[in-house]
């Protein structure tokens, strides 16, 4: 069965399968999580290629971080190959790209079925207009543990290819639409990932998309750069006030005098249990 407990997704660098180079680094790097890319960073004549040398990957696997294979589209001519060859590497989770509707989730989950591939989760691009619309449903798999979905992925240069819209260094015409997947994401139990910021030698504009996309309520950021991993593991860490207020709550409702109470008051604003609840799950995260 696919482990749906916490893990942090804060930093998430994507690896293209096809550079050695760039892979031999996976196992000092400080990101939560690595997607190891076989769709749009190789080549259709790299792709045999990239999976034998992802054979030798996973012989000696690093340890100590999520390992997540983006795979190539079931309906694409590698789709299938990659499938079954992640499941004798067993990652952590299979990314699907190109997802237009739940039906694309449910058959990449009947292969891993077949194949016995238990504990393999899915995450799940939002990168087409059609996933778009279909959002709702798709992000519903994610009530259904035996659909295997965890995670949904915001694919921002897909969409932005696909729709036409102005790419804008505020992003003020994607966020409507980044704003929708945190909504079903949520809906549906799942993590959800902010979209890749191609511009990676501008480190300040990138601080500031980590910190609007924490505050839009992402658990974290595609990256394609290590130099991404650090400003996004702070944006999308609580912050020491948010723990420490967090710690407050917590406190106030053990007190003996609050036992059986479903609202307080502290500090002269009221707090109920569903701020708890929040407080609980923000210390969960912190690891506090
Ligand atoms: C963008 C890059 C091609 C830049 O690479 P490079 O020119 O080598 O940059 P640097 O010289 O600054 O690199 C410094 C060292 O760091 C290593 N490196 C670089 N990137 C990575 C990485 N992603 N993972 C691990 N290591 C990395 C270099 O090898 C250098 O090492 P050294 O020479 O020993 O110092 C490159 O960063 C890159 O390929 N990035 C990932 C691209 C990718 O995977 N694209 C596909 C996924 S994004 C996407 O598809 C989004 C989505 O689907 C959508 O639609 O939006
Ligand atoms: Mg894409």
């Amino acid at each position: 069965m696919t482990d749906r407990s916490f893990r942090p997704r804060r930093s998430v660098l994507y690896v293209p399968a096809s550079n050695e180079k760039a892979l031999a680094k996976v196992a000092g790097l400080s990101c939560d999580a690595v997607v190891i890319d076989l769709e749009d960073a190789v080549l259709p004549e790299d792709k045999a290629a990239a999976r034998t040398r992802l054979d030798a990957f996973f012989a000696e696997r690093p340890a100590g971080r999520e390992i997540v294979v983006r795979v190539n589209a079931l309906s694409s001519d590698f789709g299938r190959d990659d499938l079954l060859a992640a499941c004798r590497w067993e990652p952590d989770a299979i990314l699907l790209p190109k997802v237009n509707t739940p039906r694309d989730i449910l058959e990449a989950g009947d292969v891993l079925d077949d194949e016995a591939a238990d504990g393999i989760g899915l995450w799940a691009m939002v990168e087409t207009p059609r996933a778009m619309l279909n959002l709702g449903a798709i992000a519903e798999l994610g009530r259904d543990p035996a659909s295997r979905l965890v995670c949904l992925v915001a694919g921002t240069n897909d969409l932005i290819k696909d729709t036409g819209v102005l790419a804008t260094p505020d992003r003020r015409y994607l966020s409507v639409w980044l704003m929708q997947m945190v909504l079903a994401a949520r809906a549906g139990g799942l993590d959800v990932l902010d979209g890749v910021s191609n511009d990676f030698r501008d480190l300040e504009a990138f601080a500031r998309e980590c910190a609007e996309g924490a505050a839009m309520g992402f658990d974290g950021k595609t990256l394609i750069h290590p130099a991404q991993i650090d400003p996004a593991n702070t944006a999308f860490s609580p912050s020491p006030e948010a723990v420490a207020e967090a710690r407050r709550i917590v406190a106030a409702f053990a007190e003996a005098e609050n036992a059986g109470k479903g609202v307080i008051q502290l500090d002269g604003r009221m707090v109920e249990r569903l701020h708890l609840a929040q407080a609980q799950r923000l210390l969960g995260k912190s690891g506090a």
